[in-house]
């Protein structure tokens, strides 16, 4: 058997959008989830995992002291750097890759980024992303998709559905993102020239710029959301619930004041007692 290296485990958080989906003027990473902003959760899950070395948190000047704040309060230690990101995703992705180089990580540095808005990453996705690294140099986490997925075209005042891509091929994209440090810095110095081009996530600048490198898918799940408009909100708050109400079974149960099934049933009746008018239950 081989022992793998150890090698740093670095995530970034990407949390220096401006909402505008949402509503610029309250942004959507400090919308409080029970009892943690949006952009807390997400900064939780990277600081439980226990493969995870260090975060890199990326912010804008709006929500920069909310969140220094926050990772005070919450004894975030695994937070070694905050920094200032750009108008675009990509360009916050840039800011936190060169001030990784800045801070001397190595080329083989396992870097898993983030959407601050997706609350609800889970830690086997985080694991799957980590143990995926030592087999492909990226990966990412996706979602099969349940719907059929039309490619469009544009005929003026009307758009066409071009193509129609075998559903059994299509995913949605998700976060975390993973790569070892050396090849999402070649693919983005690569891509630097090239002012046309716009990816939304960062799997896509690898898929361009350095096709010989696959990238690995890892499950994802509906339940890992990005909160993008206000209509994201309802799910959002009840899938927290369901988390929170299942954490505490689970102590509860550990603690000896329940058996399993009791701690289950107290789980179902809390979310119910706070949802259950929304889905008509009685
Ligand atoms: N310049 C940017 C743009 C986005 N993000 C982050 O990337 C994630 C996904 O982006 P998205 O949902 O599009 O957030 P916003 O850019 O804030 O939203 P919008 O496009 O509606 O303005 C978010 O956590 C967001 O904070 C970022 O760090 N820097
Ligand atoms: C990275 C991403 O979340 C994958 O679904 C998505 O592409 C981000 O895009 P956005 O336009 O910044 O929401």
């Amino acid at each position: 058997m081989t022992t793998q290296q150890q090698v740093p485990v670095i995530a970034v958080v990407l949390a220096a959008g401006s909402g505008l989906r949402f509503d610029p003027d309250h942004p959507k990473q400090l919308v409080r989830l029970d009892d943690l902003p949006i952009v807390g959760w997400s900064i939780k899950a990277f600081e439980d995992n226990p493969h995870v070395t260090d975060i890199v948190v990326v912010v804008n000047t709006t929500v920069r002291q909310e969140i220094e704040e926050l990772i005070d309060d919450r004894g975030f230690d695994k937070v070694k750097l905050v920094v200032e990101g750009g108008a675009e995703r990509t360009d916050s992705t840039e800011a936190a890759l060169s001030a990784l180089a800045d801070a001397g990580v190595p080329a083989d540095a396992k870097i898993l980024i983030h959407d601050s808005v997706r609350p609800f990453v889970t830690q086997q996705m985080i694991d799957g992303c980590i143990g995926t690294l030592d087999e492909f140099t990226a990966a990412t986490v996706a979602c099969e998709s349940t719907d059929t997925i039309l490619m469009s075209e544009d005929l003026g005042d009307r758009r066409v559905v071009r193509e129609v891509p075998d559903r059994s091929h299509c995913f949605r994209v998700q976060t975390p993102q993973a790569f070892r440090f050396a090849t999402i810095r070649k693919a983005y110095d690569l891509a630097a020239n090239d002012d046309l081009f716009r990816p939304t996530d960062d799997s896509r600048v690898v898929v361009e710029y350095l096709p010989d490198q696959p990238v690995a898918i890892v499950a994802g799940s509906p339940t890992n959301m990005k909160v993008t408009t206000k209509d994201d909100l309802p799910f959002a708050r009840l899938t927290a619930a369901n988390i929170k109400a299942r954490r505490e079974a689970t102590a509860a149960a550990a603690a000896g004041q329940l058996d399993d099934d009791a701690a289950k049933a107290a789980a179902r009746e809390k979310v119910r007692a706070l949802f259950g008018h929304a889905f008509g239950a009685k």
